[in-house]
């Protein structure tokens, strides 16, 4: 068990989708953080290997793991060098062999187990999130629970994993196998760290895989604890290991030998680098990537869902979210309605300490970070746009917090399809409001873009609905809601956004490989 453990206080009833959990940690009564900002301070190491925290056996670069709340460094840590990474891929390489021999049956046990713990220790987990990434805790418990959900959900599925019988001439027959693929490698990004772990290992282990999982050097520190309870629930020694670093790391991993695929969440420009390094070794890779996502929001929606969608499609985790519906594009006739309730409900946005229960913003990752936000907003002013509102740094009043890399969330108006912030991924909560006039039109500047992630729409015309998201060139939309996450869909971008799905059965596909094997039941004929 994690030294690094902390207080667990009451738990409380779970509901099992996404949207729901959201709801119900909305209308809950408070419930005490189990850790305070500016207290935490990782002690132990942070590579996960032979079932233990071990430091590294090599590698030279440090990096240091901030609490954005209150820019403290709260880990410091040494980069996993090649002969670090190589160790835990042969760990990996041993426990393959005993995993991938065990039934489904076997493996859904170990499954639904670890994700019973993750529930048990929800609150200690959703704080250590929330304190690494900045995420207020309401959110980083919905992220828990739709992790554990993802478990649970592979678990149900490892049992029924199976391949086809085909009856051929003569009695003869062939049959498929679905196999595993060997030892998968994950790499995350920072602002879902343990969501994205669970969604690459959920369905990678069920499949019967191992894996070594590196996440982002700026986010080191839950991933470990999912590590540690894959091991309480009786996976083999070295099934699940842990990497810390960063660039370098991650291309040892992606370039060894041994390994049969990667599996990528990050940006565009980091995917097309993983999927040239696998190309050499001929493996298979999901790459889960940015985007730029469309809202279309028609004048004949119900006005309150359509600004709660855009709310939600902009906001969370301070924007820092992939399929983020950052060009929200409003037909023309209640563009000022919109408008005006999106800009009083953001300046209301209560931002600060995320770890206090009534925080529904925190800081953003980090201060470089920060800056490039700014960064885009005041690219923004100089082309024309208008600041409808916030897009500044903000220090919250509490002292502790002076030192933290806030903001106040933004919206833009008067935007233009050629502006940079309507093109480019800006990773933070900032909206920009687009007008249209037909659906003809909406479609054509929705699609006119590099990304293909998301996409969404609101209207009660549900042939109108159905026709906008036949249209949309994007591999995740939504009718009438936006970003929520029910595991069992699967997820994941159409163009430049990536390709592969993560959640639902669709991920099986990337995480196993059908064997062929044609049985004779008469004698050989030879043409010999
Ligand atoms: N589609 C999705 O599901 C999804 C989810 C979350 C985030 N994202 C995207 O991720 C981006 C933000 O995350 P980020 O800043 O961590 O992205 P990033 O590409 O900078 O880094 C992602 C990961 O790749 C590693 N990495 C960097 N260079 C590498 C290399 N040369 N070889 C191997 N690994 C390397 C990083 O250390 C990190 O672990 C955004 O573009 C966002 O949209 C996508
Ligand atoms: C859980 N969300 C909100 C759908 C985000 C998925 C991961 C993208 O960054």
């Amino acid at each position: 068990a994690s030294s690094a453990r902390l207080m667990v206080p009451n738990s409380r009833p779970l509901l099992h989708f996404g949207f729901q959990v959201l709801r119900s940690c909305l209308s809950s009564a408070a419930m005490s953080p189990v850790a305070s900002t500016g207290t935490f301070r990782q002690v132990l190491p942070l590579n996960y290997r032979s079932g233990t925290r071990v430091e590294p056996a090599d590698g030279r670069d440090k990096e240091e793991a901030y609490e954005p709340a209150t820019g403290r460094v709260i880990a410091t840590f040494t980069c996993s060098g090649e002969k670090e990474v190589d160790l835990a891929i042969q760990n990996a390489k041993t426990a393959f062999k005993i995993w991938s021999q065990k039934s489904g049956m076997e493996r859904s046990r170990i499954l639904l187990e670890a994700a019973r713990i993750i529930r048990e220790r929800k609150e200690e987990i959703a704080a250590m999130e929330s304190i690494n990434n900045g995420k207020s805790i309401f959110e980083a418990r919905v992220d828990i629970d739709i992790s554990w959900q993802c478990l649970e959900y592979y678990a149900g599925l490892a049992g029924s994993l199976a391949g086809q019988h085909v009856q051929l001439p003569g009695g003869s027959f062939g049959y498929t196998r679905r196999e595993p693929l060997g030892v998968c490698v994950g790499i995350g990004a920072w602002n879902y760290p343990f969501q994205i772990a669970c969604w690459k290992a959920g369905p990678a282990l069920a499949c019967g895989n191992a894996m070594v999982y590196k996440p982002s050097p700026f986010t080191p520190i839950t991933v470990v604890l999912l590590a540690e309870i894959f091991t309480e629930a009786g996976v083999p020694t070295g099934l699940f290991n842990v990497v810390q670093g960063g660039a370098a790391t991650g291309e040892f991993l992606c370039r060894h030998p041994d390994v049969a695929k990667v599996s990528f969440t990050g940006s565009v420009p980091t995917g097309s680098k993983i999927m040239e390094m696998a190309a050499k070794g001929i493996k298979p890779v999901t790459l889960e990537l940015g985007g730029k996502s469309p809202l279309i929001i028609f004048s004949d929606c119900v006005l309150e869902n359509a600004v709660n969608g855009a709310m939600m499609g902009n906001f969370l985790t301070q924007g820092e979210v992939c399929c983020n519906a950052t060009r929200v594009f409003v037909q023309r006739e209640i563009l000022d309605k919109f408008t005006e309730e999106v800009v009083k409900r953001t300046k209301k946005i209560k931002i600060g300490d995320p770890l206090l229960e009534d925080t529904r913003m925190g800081p953003l990752i980090n201060k470089p970070h920060l800056e490039k936000v700014l960064g885009f907003i005041q690219k923004g002013k100089e082309q024309g746009m208008k600041v409808l509102c916030g897009g500044e740094a903000y220090i919250p009043g509490d002292s502790k917090l002076k030192n933290g890399f806030y903001m106040s969330p933004c919206v833009l108006g008067n935007c233009k399809d050629d502006m940079t912030c309507v093109k480019e991924e800006i990773f933070g909560p900032v909206m920009s409001i687009l007008p249209f006039d037909t659906e003809e039109e909406v479609l054509e500047r929705a699609n006119n873009t590099i990304y293909g992630l998301a996409g969404g729409v609101f209207t009660r015309d549900i042939q109108r609905a159905h026709r906008v998201v036949a249209a949309l060139q994007a591999g995740m939309c939504f009718i009438n809601n936006y970003n929520i996450s029910p595991v069992e869909l699967p997820f994941g971008g159409y163009k430049r956004s990536g390709f592969g799905r993560e959640n639902g059965e669709a991920a099986i596909e990337y995480y196993s490989q059908l064997k062929t094997v044609c049985v004779e039941m008469g004698d050989v004929e030879s043409v010999f």
